[in-house]
């Protein structure tokens, strides 16, 4: 039976007398994806950052596999709910050193084998490991964002554009490495302004217009 793992409901983000996420609702099962169409500065990034907990939101709820997720400690549920932007930065160091970067913060130790799968994961080489991060091409860094994401186990990925600025193949790529995550239960929103890759992503498909979230493509 299908189960919810975040539900929001009615979010809004208020910067001085604007409303730029206007009471937007969105609900998302266990290993499902949700996309997110809309023009540019319709308020897509801000909903998506507000879910990831990354700026403070003006009313609405969110709830996540069932706690209020609002009063959740910050760090514990942005590793469970994992935000990655369009270009992620990259830490200083080498890939393998920062998608080790979040199971150290909890004081734990990727082995070699651990971060090759999770680099495997996102469709990268073992061997992309040992690369100093900051000689890498956009679509690499991107997916480094990710595999530093699933580091962290969660079970809601936030993408932001994630998919918009790579070439045709690449961006087919990611978004086939993000369906097939969701088969291992990871859940994902991810915002985008491209139909065909809203498309390829598949589930279901929201559009948000001067903040106000409504489903269908
Ligand atoms: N902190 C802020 N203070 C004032 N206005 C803001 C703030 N953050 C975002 N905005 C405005 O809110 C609107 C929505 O921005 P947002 O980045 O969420 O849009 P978007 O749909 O993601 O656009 P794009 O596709 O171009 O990235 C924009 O007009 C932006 O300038």
């Amino acid at each position: 039976m299908a189960s919810s793992c975040l539900v929001v409901a009615e979010l809004s983000v208020v910067r001085g007398d604007r409303t730029i996420v206007d009471h937007a609702s969105l609900s998302l099962e266990v290993g499902t994806i949700a996309t997110i169409q809309g023009a540019s500065g319709s308020g897509k990034s801000t909903f998506l950052r507000a879910i990831a907990r990354l700026i403070a939101v003006d009313g609405g709820r969110i709830s996540f596999e069932g706690h209020d997720a609002l009063a959740m400690e910050v760090t514990e549920y942005r590793r469970r709910v994992a935000y990655v932007p369009q270009l992620p930065r990259m830490f200083e160091g080498t890939v393998a050193d920062n998608v080790r970067a979040g199971p150290r913060f909890q004081g734990v130790s990727l082995s070699d084998g651990a971060v090759a799968e999770l680099l495997e994961r996102v469709g990268l080489a073992a061997e992309m490991a040992r690369r100093p991060a900051s000689e890498l091409s956009g679509g690499e860094k991107l997916r480094v964002g990710l595999a530093r994401a699933l580091a962290n186990d969660p079970r809601v990925l936030l993408l932001d554009e994630s998919t918009s600025a790579l070439d045709p193949e690449s961006a087919a790529r990611v978004i086939d490495r993000v369906v097939s995550l969701t088969r291992t239960g990871t859940a994902a929103i991810c915002v985008t302004h491209i139909d065909e890759h809203a498309r390829r992503f598949g589930g279901a498909r929201y559009h948000m217009t001067s903040g106000v979230l409504a489903e269908g493509a």
